[in-house]
C-alpha cells in the first residue's frame, strides 16, 4: 500500500468525528432497514499456506449513497514476525455507476474505527464511577485503544499486559501518557472497570474469576468461530452484547463455543431499544464491520475533496 495513502487516512481521520458517526451507524445497522444498511455477512477464504483468511466486507447504505467494500486479511503470525498481522484496503464506489470513486488504505480505518467501537460500547456499557483500565496485548489494535480511550474517559490508571516483554516496552515507550506495565493478565485486569482483550490469542486469555462484578469488558481478538479470548465463565456470568448477531453466530468462537446468550447488539442499546446494563458484568465481542468501514471511508473522501476543491 502507498504510504501517502497510509499518512492521508492518518491525517483526515479524527475520533471527535468518527464516533459519531459510528454510533448513528450501529444504530442503524440494527433497525435491519435495508435502506439504511445492506450489510451480508462477510466472507471469508483461508489462506492456509500463510496461517490467515482473506474477508470480503460489501456495505451498501442507500440513504446515504455510500457504496464501499473492504477487503482485509489478518494472520496468525508467529511472535516476533515482521510480518503485518492485518492488511487492508477500501473501494468507495459510486452506486449508480458502478465506478470506483476510491482506493483507500485500511490499515488505520480499521485500527480507528475497531478503537472507536470499543469506546462506544464502554461509554455506553462501563460504570460512571470508573476509574481502572487494562489492555491485553500490545499491538496496532492496542494503541489505538489507549489513544482512544485516553481521549475519552479521565481513568486514573491504565494498565497494559503483553505475553511479550519487548511488545510491552515498545508500547510503554510509544505511548504519551501514563501506563502500568504489567506481567499477568490477572495482575492487569483485576480490579479494572474496564477491559480491552486485543491480542491474537486463539485459547483464552482473560478468566471470568479475576474480572471484578460490573466491569466492561471490550473483546476485539478471536474473530474465527475456533478461537478464543475469553473463557465459559466470563461468557456465561456477563451480559454479552455483540456488533451484529449473525456475525457473531458464524465467527465468533467465545460466542459460539461457551453457549453463551447475545442480549443485545451495540447498535439496540444505540437504539434505546435495549438495555445497557451498566451495573452488571458485560461483554462487547466485537467482529468488526462493513458499515463501520463505509462510513469511515466516507467521512475520510469528504473531507478529502472537500479540501481538494479549495486548493
Ligand atoms: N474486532 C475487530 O473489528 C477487529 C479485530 N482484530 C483482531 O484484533 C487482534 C489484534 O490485532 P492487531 O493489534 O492488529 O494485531 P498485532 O499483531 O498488532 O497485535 C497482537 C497482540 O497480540 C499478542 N499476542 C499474539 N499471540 C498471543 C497469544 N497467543 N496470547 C496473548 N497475546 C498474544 C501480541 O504479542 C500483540 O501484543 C487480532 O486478533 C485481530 O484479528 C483486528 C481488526 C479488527
Ligand atoms: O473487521 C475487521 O476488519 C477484522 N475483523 C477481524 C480481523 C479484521
Amino acid at each position: 500500500m502507498d504510504k501517502t495513502n497510509v499518512h492521508e487516512v492518518r491525517r483526515l481521520l479524527h475520533y471527535r468525528e468518527l464516533i459519531p458517526r459510528l454510533e448513528e451507524a450501529l444504530g442503524k445497522f440494527s433497525r435491519r432497514d435495508s435502506a439504511e444498511v445492506l450489510q451480508p455477512v462477510r466472507s471469508s477464504v483461508p489462506l492456509h499456506k500463510h496461517r490467515g483468511f482473506m474477508l470480503s466486507m460489501p456495505t451498501y447504505m442507500e440513504n446515504s449513497g455510500v457504496l464501499s467494500t473492504k477487503l482485509v486479511c489478518f494472520y496468525n503470525r508467529e511472535e516476533g514476525s515482521s510480518l503485518p498481522a492485518v492488511q487492508a484496503s477500501v473501494l468507495l464506489m459510486d452506486p449508480e455507476y458502478g465506478n470506483v470513486k476510491a482506493v483507500m488504505d485500511g490499515e488505520v480505518i480499521t485500527c480507528m474505527r475497531t478503537a472507536a467501537v470499543s469506546a462506544i460500547s464502554t461509554k455506553l456499557l462501563m460504570r460512571p464511577e470508573a476509574e481502572v483500565l487494562a489492555i491485553l496485548g500490545t499491538g496496532k489494535q492496542a494503541l489505538s485503544h489507549y489513544t482512544v480511550f485516553t481521549e475519552m474517559f479521565s481513568f486514573k490508571e491504565v494498565r497494559v499486559w503483553s505475553r511479550s516483554g519487548q511488545g510491552l516496552q515498545r508500547f510503554c515507550q510509544s505511548v504519551s501518557g501514563p501506563v502500568t506495565p504489567c506481567v499477568s493478565v490477572e495482575e492487569a485486569v483485576r480490579g479494572a472497570d474496564a477491559i480491552a482483550t486485543v491480542t491474537r490469542s486463539t485459547e483464552p486469555v482473560l478468566f471470568g474469576r479475576w474480572v471484578k462484578p460490573g466491569a466492561h469488558v471490550a473483546a476485539v481478538g478471536a474473530c474465527r468461530p475456533d478461537w478464543r479470548e475469553l473463557d465459559d465463565a466470563l461468557m456465561r456470568e456477563a451480559v454479552v452484547y455483540v456488533d451484529s448477531r449473525e456475525g457473531a453466530m458464524s465467527e465468533s468462537g467465545d460466542v459460539i463455543l461457551s453457549g453463551a446468550e447475545m442480549f443485545a447488539e451495540l447498535g439496540d442499546v444505540v437504539n434505546g431499544t435495549k438495555p445497557a446494563h451498566r451495573e452488571k458484568t458485560t461483554v462487547f465481542k466485537s467482529l468488526g464491520m462493513g458499515v463501520q468501514d463505509a462510513v469511515s471511508a466516507q467521512l475520510v473522501y469528504d473531507k478529502w475533496t472537500a479540501q481538494a476543491s479549495k486548493q
